[in-house]
Order: structure tokens, then C-alpha cells, then sequence
């Protein structure tokens, strides 16, 4: 292709490209019958974002009023630069999107999740493509090179915010970079190089953040200048009060990109010395922890109804506090760089920068009367920025990756990934193991002290968890009543409680979120015990927690029946700050799914030893009157020494010749078109 553009062709599609870049969305607003979204609540991930390494979280906000101008200035800058190269059959732009274009979507737009489908069909596609022609501008179309896609997560639940959304680039089934269209012969052999190394280091680019069409959501982000009045942000993190802990992270820290599209401003304060989670953390009196126990601690005499309606689940309004909290959280996740805060008709940018644990928002602006810079272009500035960093991060790790010519500069311990598993660390800094049998003792402990301690977790403080129902395992040695509820004390000696330290993610359910866990308990003569085949089961909303205490009751059914095959399950455990319910088993090892030994096909494999114990453990739960309702190879397991398991029990009843009982809102057996097996 040539570079034949004749001067009025240039001038032409000049133009034509400027009418595109100016382009602004249409106004969204809501019918007057229309019932109003849920305002923003807080999600369940509020819970892991307390248990971030202190080094990843945010510590202040800072205003950025020029983000927005560096962003368009550099698209403006790029869309100059390679116009006149452009092949001479180009369509004009502004013919090549208007499919995308609507001044007027024909449907009610009003959840998170419609506004993050409405920006994919429209507007990704159009800064996507003008983004796509400034890194391949002899492409002879306006087609993207990458997406702009949201990832449905496994909860659907609906909570008025979403941040699942963010750019990526396609890979073949080899993992390399997936072209369609002229791209492949039209991209720069270092472009593809580029794009290949950023493939390897990161699957997500960015981070949006959609919150639902509503006032509340408007407020939230004028809200969010406020907070870049403050000398620091004040993360929130467990309230226990524990001696710190000492940081390793199981992965390396990130570091920023050496050079960006934008100038960051320049402060003369400098960041607080201490971190606002310990001193937090040491800040917070004896008399604050008290006033929370004993607020949870009359929840807990009143009746179950009232206590399910009030106990606090995840869903209390988000602050502009805990919404920044959550967006930044986001980003150390997928460690994007830039956040976009959008709800409907206003938006926000922001830029995380690692190093100094700083978010820097631009103004709040009107994208529906965006102008210097029109709203597509500041996008496709946003777009271009991002996949820069990106470029420009994953280089950076490579080099220092790469082996150094000189050993002389020793290695930076605190960013270096311990060569030991988590688990096994731990061991090694442990006291000889006793013969006593860790969980034995843990029964009859009612506080547990919940640790996250993998990937970009490494709780600053635990979280405080007290016992709800009894270990089905072991008999506790203290004599219960029935309806015994432990005391919440003000302050506990490390030997009163047991420490469960989460060292994986290991399943995602529609009930609760899976982990593979340590158990560590300290004897009243100071030995430490360790058990760590354990397994955490989270729950969070008012209806996956119904399910869980649901399937704690079936447990105890079981246990009661003495079947074995089953989970042996160490109790159920309720978050004293709200929101969370842990249940605590031992790890049951590998589903037969996961075990397949052809990982392309869904048939599964069982040995007849396995049939026949599987069988036996079925015919046992049914002789014990339960039936339950979701037997599929994701819940038949098989644990290290080979002993066979049927987990997954929340949708299981009890007595199932009384059909007309119904668990929770419906009937999920009905629901999931499951019979009974
Ligand atoms: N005790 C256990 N030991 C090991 N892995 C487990 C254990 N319990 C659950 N898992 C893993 O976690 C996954 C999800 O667990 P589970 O099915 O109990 O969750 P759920 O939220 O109830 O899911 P569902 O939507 O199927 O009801 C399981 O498929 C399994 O891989």
C-alpha cells in the first residue's frame, strides 16, 4: 500500500475525523415509570480488599486536572501524525462507525451492567478502531485490533456497581497474539513483539468502574474530589488489633512504567510516614472494638428473622471511601493503571501510581456535552495510554527478569517471591509439631482469626471470626447446651482463638467462594500446631449465607447418622465486623471433573473401586434421609490418599418426602432442572 493521499484527500478525511473524535453520548436518563436501579452497595469483595499486602494499598488521592488533556492531546498528536500515511481506499470514519453511532439507545439503560453493554456496542468499537489506526494506520479498515469487553463474574448478583470491565488482546489456542482482518500483515514485526511480551505479563488492561444510573451514583463521584483534600487516605482494614505482621508477599511487587503519556502533578507534601493501616490499626482503642462486639453480641440474642434482615451483608451504600477502596483494589488485582469511573452521564480518570500508592483523579466531567477534548478522543487517548503502560511494564519486567551481567548488587528481598510455598515457611518457622491433634483443640476455641496470605494478599490485621456452630468432628470437650452462643470477649489471649492462615483460591460457586487453608493454634505452654489440609467456604449475601447454614445443618445430619464420605466439617464461623460467614472443612482433594485425564472432552473417569464407594457413600446419605439434589462430577472428590467424598450440600433437604417444603425462594432443584439422583 502507498502513502497516495493527495492533499484535499488529507484535508477530507481531516475533518471527517475531527466530526468523529467530537462525537459525544447521548444523554441517558430514566422513564418516568420506570422503577429506579439499585443505588451502589458495597460487594463481597469489600471483604478481600481489607487483606491487600499494606505495600499495594492506596494511601492518598491526589487531583489531576490535566489527565484528561494529556490523554487527548497525545491521541490529537498520533491521529496527526499518521493521517497523511493512511492507504488511499480508506473509508471515511465517520461512514466506517456509524453503525455504532445512536443518538438515542433504544432501550432503558440503568444497571452497571446495561451501561458497560452499551459502551461495548457503541463506543468501545469506535475508540477501539481509531485506536487500532494509529498503531497500524496502513490497515485498510477501522476494525479493532483488541477488545473492550466486561467478564461476567460467577455472582450475578446485582449491586448497582460493576468493575469488570477492561481491554485485552485475543490469543490463539498457543497463547499468541490472535489477528484478524489485514492486522496481521499490516503490524510492525516490533509492534506484534511488543504486543506478544504484553500478552505474556498481563490478560486485562484497565479497570472500569460502572455504577448505576442514579443520583447516588453522581454524588458518589463529586464525592471522590473530597477525599484528594486529605493528607492521606484511610484504608480500611481489619479492626482487630494484632501485632503486625511481618510482609513477604507471594509475588513480586509492580512497578510502574519508566515513562507515560501524562505528567503526573508535583507535590511538596509528602506521603505520612506511618502507614494509614497500622496506625489505624494501633489508633483504634480497646473502648471501638468494644462498642462492636457488644453491638454483634445483641444481634446475636435476638430472633433469626430480624437477625437475617439486619445483620450487615454486603450490601450497605457505598461512600465515596469505600467506592475509591474498592476501584483501587480492582486495579492491584488485574494491576492495571488506569481506572474509569463512570455512571451513565458523568465519568472520572484515574491513574494509579505504585510507587508513592497514589490515585490521581481527574476532574468529574459531563460526557454527554464533552468538548476540548470531545469524549472519543480523550478515549482513544485513554485506550492508546493504556496499552503504552502496558508495553512499556512488560519490557521493564523482562529486562529485570532477565539474568544481570554482574551478581554484585544483592537482591531486593522485600519484592522477591520466597522460593518456599507459603505453607511451607511457615512450617519452617514453627516449633517442633506436637502430637496433639490441631482441630481437636480448635473445637473448643470459639474466636478464629481468618489471615489471607496468596497472590496480593497479606493481611495487615486478621479478620475476627467467632464460632457460630459447633465443630462436627470433634467433640468439644466443654460441655454445650443447645443453643449455646459463645461470649465475645473484649480481648483474647493468641491461645483462646485459632489462626486459619488462606493460602488459595480453589473453587467459585453460586453458594460461596472456596480456599485452601492452614489452620495454626498456639498452646497455653507455647508449642504451635499446624493442620493444613484445611479448606473455607465464604459466603456473603443474605441468600448463599441461608444456603451455607443450610448446608451446615445437613453436615450435622449426616454426622449425627455417623455417615462417613462427607465433608468433616470444624464449624461455621460469622465475621464480627459484618458481611462474611466461613464455613471450615477438611480439603477433600480433587474433583472427579478437574481429575479428567482428557481435559478437551467432559467425560469423566472413576476406577469400579471408586463407583462402588461413591455408590455406598449415596446410599448411606439417602438411608440417612437426605437427598442431594446436585450430584455432578464438580462435586465427587477424591483427596490425596485416595478416600472418596461428596461435597456441595446446600441444595440438599432433608426429609425429601415432604415435598412442599421449599429452601429459601424457590425450589433450586426445579430452578437447576436437577431430579434427584
Ligand atoms: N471440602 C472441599 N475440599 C476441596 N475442594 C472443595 C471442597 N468444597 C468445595 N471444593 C471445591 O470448590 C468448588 C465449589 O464448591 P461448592 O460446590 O461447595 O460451592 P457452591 O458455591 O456451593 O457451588 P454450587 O454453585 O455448585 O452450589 C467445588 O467444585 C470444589 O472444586
Amino acid at each position: 500500500m502507498s502513502n497516495n493521499l493527495s492533499e484535499n484527500a488529507v484535508l477530507k478525511l481531516q475533518n471527517d475525523l475531527n466530526t468523529v473524535l467530537s462525537w459525544n453520548p447521548p444523554f441517558l436518563e430514566r422513564a418516568a415509570d420506570a422503577e429506579p436501579p439499585l443505588p451502589p452497595g458495597t460487594p463481597p469483595q469489600a471483604f478481600y480488599n481489607k487483606h491487600i499486602y499494606e505495600k499495594l494499598i492506596l494511601r492518598r488521592v491526589m487531583p489531576f486536572g490535566s489527565l484528561v488533556n494529556d490523554l487527548s492531546n497525545m491521541a490529537q498528536a498520533q491521529l496527526e501524525c499518521i493521517i497523511a500515511r493512511l492507504p488511499l481506499d480508506s473509508v471515511l470514519p465517520s461512514e466506517a462507525f456509524t453503525e455504532f453511532r445512536e443518538d438515542r439507545p433504544d432501550m432503558e439503560i440503568l444497571t452497571p451492567e446495561e451501561l458497560a453493554e452499551l459502551y461495548s456496542k457503541s463506543l468501545a468499537p469506535i475508540c477501539g478502531g481509531l485506536a487500532t489506526k494509529i498503531m497500524l494506520p496502513q490497515t485498510s479498515n477501522w476494525d479493532n485490533a483488541f477488545e473492550w469487553a466486561r467478564w461476567a463474574p460467577a455472582d450475578k448478583t446485582p449491586n448497582g456497581m460493576d468493575d469488570n470491565s477492561c481491554i485485552f488482546f485475543l490469543q490463539d489456542e498457543s497463547g499468541k497474539l490472535r489477528l484478524f482482518g489485514d492486522h496481521s500483515e499490516t503490524m510492525k514485526p516490533k509492534l506484534r513483539e511488543d504486543l506478544e511480551q504484553v500478552i505474556a505479563f498481563t490478560l486485562k488492561i484497565g479497570t472500569w468502574v460502572f455504577l448505576s444510573l442514579t443520583e447516588e451514583s453522581q454524588e458518589l463521584l463529586a464525592g471522590m474530589g473530597g477525599l484528594s483534600l486529605r493528607e492521606t487516605f484511610e484504608y480500611s482494614a481489619c479492626k482487630t488489633i494484632y501485632p503486625a505482621s511481618i510482609g513477604i508477599l507471594s509475588r513480586t511487587i509492580p512497578h510502574d512504567a519508566p515513562s507515560n503519556p501524562w505528567t503526573l502533578p508535583t507535590t511538596n507534601a509528602p506521603i505520612s510516614v506511618s502507614s494509614p493501616v497500622c496506625s489505624f490499626l494501633m489508633m483504634t482503642s480497646y473502648s471501638s472494638i468494644r462498642t462492636l462486639t457488644v453491638f454483634f453480641e445483641r444481634q446475636r440474642l435476638l430472633h433469626p428473622e430480624w437477625l437475617e434482615k439486619n445483620i450487615p451483608h454486603y450490601s450497605t451504600s457505598l461512600t465515596p471511601d469505600s467506592l475509591v477502596q474498592l476501584a483501587w483494589a480492582k486495579a492491584v488485582e488485574t494491576d492495571s493503571t488506569m481506572i474509569v469511573f463512570n455512571c451513565g452521564n458523568h465519568e472520572r480518570i484515574a491513574v494509579r501510581h505504585r510507587e508513592t500508592q497514589t490515585l490521581y483523579i481527574s476532574e468529574l466531567y459531563d460526557i454527554t456535552k464533552c468538548e476540548n477534548p470531545g469524549y472519543i478522543k480523550l478515549h482513544v487517548g485513554l485506550y492508546l495510554a493504556q496499552i503504552y503502560d502496558a508495553i512499556a511494564r512488560a519490557k521493564a519486567t523482562r529486562q529485570q527478569t532477565e539474568p544481570r551481567r554482574s551478581s554484585r548488587k544483592r537482591p531486593n528481598t522485600e519484592d522477591i517471591t520466597p522460593s518456599l510455598p507459603p505453607t511451607k515457611r511457615l512450617k519452617r518457622n514453627l516449633e517442633k509439631l506436637s502430637s496433639q491433634r490441631p482441630m481437636e483443640l480448635a473445637s473448643q476455641r470459639d474466636m478464629m482469626l481468618l489471615h489471607m496470605q496468596y497472590d496480593i494478599y497479606h493481611s495487615p490485621a486478621p479478620a475476627s471470626f467467632i464460632r457460630a456452630t459447633p465443630c462436627l468432628t470433634h467433640k468439644t470437650m466443654t460441655v454445650r447446651k443447645a443453643g449455646y452462643v459463645p461470649p465475645i470477649k473484649r480481648s483474647y489471649e493468641i491461645h483462646e482463638c485459632f489462626e486459619v492462615i488462606i493460602t488459595s483460591q480453589i473453587g467459585r460457586g453460586a453458594t460461596g467462594i472456596v480456599h485452601g487453608a492452614t489452620a495454626r493454634l498456639a498452646t497455653k505452654d507455647g508449642k504451635t500446631l499446624i493442620e493444613e489440609n484445611l479448606v473455607v467456604k465464604l459466603a456473603f449475601r443474605k441468600q448463599p449465607q441461608r444456603r451455607m447454614r443450610h448446608e451446615y445443618e445437613v453436615y450435622k445430619h449426616l454426622m449425627e447418622h455417623g455417615v462417613t464420605g462427607v465433608p468433616r466439617v470444624y464449624g461455621l464461623f460469622e465475621d464480627l465486623e459484618g458481611g462474611a460467614i466461613a464455613l471450615v472443612m477438611n480439603n477433600c482433594g480433587q474433583t472427579l471433573y478437574d481429575s479428567r485425564p482428557d481435559k478437551t472432552k467432559t467425560r469423566t473417569f472413576v476406577t469400579p473401586a471408586q463407583r462402588k464407594r461413591f455408590t455406598e457413600i449415596l446410599g448411606n446419605v439417602h438411608r440417612a434421609g437426605v437427598r442431594h439434589y446436585d450430584i455432578r462430577a464438580e462435586n465427587l472428590m477424591i483427596d490425596s490418599a485416595g478416600e472418596a467424598f461428596i461435597v456441595d450440600f446446600d441444595r440438599a433437604r432433608l426429609n425429601p418426602e415432604r415435598r412442599e417444603e421449599k429452601l429459601g425462594d424457590g425450589n433450586p432443584a426445579k430452578a437447576h432442572g436437577r431430579h434427584p439422583p
